[in-house]
């Protein structure tokens, strides 16, 4: 059973329930009209496709795929395509609700969506992953286009497989769509700065919340749990800003060294194809235990509800910055609220990599490209001015903690649009 599942069943609420209760919290403060409230608790639909797949060795297999459209009343739905076995359809709801509060957060014109397939990555081979993908492409083209649903990269999905669900999408409507899906290889209209977009945006944002609380991020300590794209890219940037990144893991474990990581070592090491059990150098230990640390900041970069009631009390960062999506669950949020521990959340701290599928998007819809400074830039400023954005909000509205002040402002937004288009017919 994959430790995401175990995390799940062991905690009393799951990403939907957590995702509806951050609402409810949020409404008190956002006040949006309760209609409004009531509908935006329910995603507008969710496909489920069955993809029988012909494998290397003559067999078929049948996978099962989700796409859920949550909320689309800002713009086009915008989200990424997670492959993964511990996919749901309700986690997937949960995903694409986040997506509507990130986009309407740091006031992208987009809506929220999310896809994921069910299935082991490791055990495929890439031709086995390409007709999945494009099998899955084919499952959901009828709701997906460049202004109606733009899909991107998420967990096990690269810029490689947005190439291919590009191509599939352009087949069926004979001419090329590189706007369809963004995350794209530089060569098919991909952006410079996509793909460390993610880690690039909770690096930026690390330092932000250590200058909000006068800190010196210098030498801060770091545990990232995760070291994928986002947890690596993430890594990189701090180790460039001047922080200590002292632990990282992947889904076998953890790499520990009071003193830093050589993360170069490491980096070469993953990238080649090594596991964090194989690495040969720094203490071994579980992902568990990098929970706990003793560090400045834990940066968990990987699944959904891992900081739950059952570890929260021996959580001992200073300041959380929620790179996953969901890690922590709505109860361990009660006991970090009660303990004063600042947790910047998912919503606002990994929004780079929508910012900058948003950039993608407009240079490919105007035919036009940018320089990666020119990406970077314009990153820096939305995602740090949301960042002032949501520490406005926390102290003019009292909210308890961060998380409900960024849900006030995305609930506002969100609720905004369906005041100003009215309720259909
Ligand atoms: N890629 C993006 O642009 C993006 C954007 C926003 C949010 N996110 C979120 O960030 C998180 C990581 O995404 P990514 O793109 O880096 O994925 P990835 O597939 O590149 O990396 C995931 C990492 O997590 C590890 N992992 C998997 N299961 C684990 C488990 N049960 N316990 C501990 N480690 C585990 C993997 O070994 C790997 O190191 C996800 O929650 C994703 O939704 C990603």
């Amino acid at each position: 059973m994959p430790a995401a599942s175990i995390a799940s069943t062991m905690d009393e609420t799951t990403p939907l329930e957590n995702m509806l209760a951050q609402m409810e919290r949020a409404q008190e403060y956002a006040q949006v009209d309760p209609g409004i409230f009531e509908r935006l608790k329910y995603p507008e639909r969710t496909l489920k496709v069955t993809l029988p797949v012909r494998m290397d060795d003559g067999s078929v297999e049948v996978f099962t795929g989700y796409r859920c459209q949550f909320d689309s009343a800002r713009g086009p739905y915008k989200g990424g395509i997670r492959y993964h076995p511990s996919v749901t359809m309700e986690e997937v709801t949960a995903l694409a609700g986040w997506m509507t509060w990130k986009t309407a957060l740091v006031d992208l014109p987009y809506g929220g969506a999310k896809g994921g397939v069910i299935c082991e990555v490791k055990e495929m081979s890439t031709d086995e992953l390409r007709r999945m993908t494009r099998r899955y492409t084919e499952g959901i083209r009828r709701m997906i286009g460049p202004h109606m649903d733009v899909p991107a990269p998420d967990m096990n999905t690269n810029p490689e497989v947005m190439a291919w669900i590009m191509d599939t999408y352009s087949m069926y409507e004979g001419y090329s769509i590189p706007q369809v899906v963004t995350g794209k290889p530089l060569s098919l209209g991909g952006t410079p700065g996509r793909v460390e977009a993610t880690g690039r945006g909770v690096a930026m944002i690390t330092r932000k919340v250590f200058d909000y609380l006068e800190e010196d991020l210098h030498e801060a300590t770091i545990a990232i749990q995760g070291f994928g794209n986002v947890g690596n890219w993430a890594a990189r940037l701090l180790v460039e800003m001047g922080a200590n990144v002292v632990a990282v893991s992947d889904v076998t474990g953890a790499r520990y060294d009071p003193d830093g990581l050589d993360l170069g070592s490491l980096l070469a090491f993953s990238e080649g194809g090594g596991t964090m059990e194989g690495y040969p150098d720094a203490e071994f230990i579980s992902n568990e235990a990098l929970l706990e640390l003793d560090v400045d900041v834990l940066i968990p970069a990987a699944v959904a509800d891992v900081i739950t009631t059952d570890n929260v009390d021996d959580v001992r960062a200073s300041v959380i910055v929620e790179a996953a999506n969901g890690p922590t669950t709505t109860s361990a949020d009660d006991a970090l609220i009660e303990r004063d521990v600042p947790v910047v959340p998912d919503i606002l701290a990994n929004a780079g990599g929508v910012i900058v599928s948003y950039l993608e998007w407009v240079q490919n819809t105007q035919e036009y490209s940018w320089t990666l400074s020119q990406v970077n830039a314009d990153l820096e400023r939305r995602l740090t001015g949301s960042f002032d954005e949501v520490v406005d909000a926390y102290h003019r509205h009292e909210t308890p903690d961060l998380r409900t002040a960024a849900y006030t402002i995305a609930l506002r937004r969100v609720a905004t649009a369906h005041e100003l288009r009215g309720l259909f017919p």
